[in-house]
């Protein structure tokens, strides 16, 4: 199966997160890994499994990755029925009342314009005890699995 990774970030968080995770799944799968501002709506591939990391900015906003991304959307308002993705998010609790919207953003977006997402959102939160790495390895292992029956069923 053909993964790709698209990450949004403002610090960078995301980005080695990503990586992380991309060198993980590499032993079994071809992986490619992104940014969301190099990443085209139109690139979008029903064959494809994405798998997004996204951070939250601001006062809950995406992060400045992911900014021209939700612009690009906005204007190529893509059909994105049958694209499966999963998403995880990073953020932190000391924000409370904007505790990882941004990942939250990114996948109401996505699913606004028809995509499917499997699984749950799972989030990261920096205040927290985890590592990142440690929620986000099995996250990715099981949104993979899942989406390789759905693909595979869609074939
Ligand atoms: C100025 C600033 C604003 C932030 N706003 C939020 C927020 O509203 N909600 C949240 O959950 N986390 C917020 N965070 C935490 C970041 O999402 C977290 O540090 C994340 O790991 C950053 O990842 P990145 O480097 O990929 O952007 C904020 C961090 C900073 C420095």
């Amino acid at each position: 199966m053909n993964i790709t990774l698209l990450y949004g970030t403002e610090t960078g968080n995301a980005e080695m997160l990503a990586e992380d995770i991309q060198s993980e799944l590499e032993s079994g799968h071809e992986v490619d890994c992104q940014n969301l501002e190099d990443f085209d709506p139109g690139d979008f591939d029903r064959d494809a499994f994405y798998l997004l990391v996204c951070s939250t900015y601001g006062d809950g906003e995406l992060p400045a990755s992911a900014q021209p991304f939700a612009e690009a959307m906005a204007a190529a308002a893509p059909d994105l029925s049958g694209v499966h993705f999963a998403i995880f998010g990073l953020g932190d609790s000391e924000y409370d009342e904007t505790f990882n919207q941004g990942s939250g953003k990114l996948a109401e977006l996505l699913v606004s314009y028809g995509a499917t997402q499997l699984g749950e959102r799972i989030v990261h939160d920096a205040s927290g005890d985890d590592l990142a790495e440690d929620l986000a390895f099995p996250w990715a292992e099981a949104a993979v699995a899942i989406a390789a029956e759905k693909l595979s069923e869609a074939a």
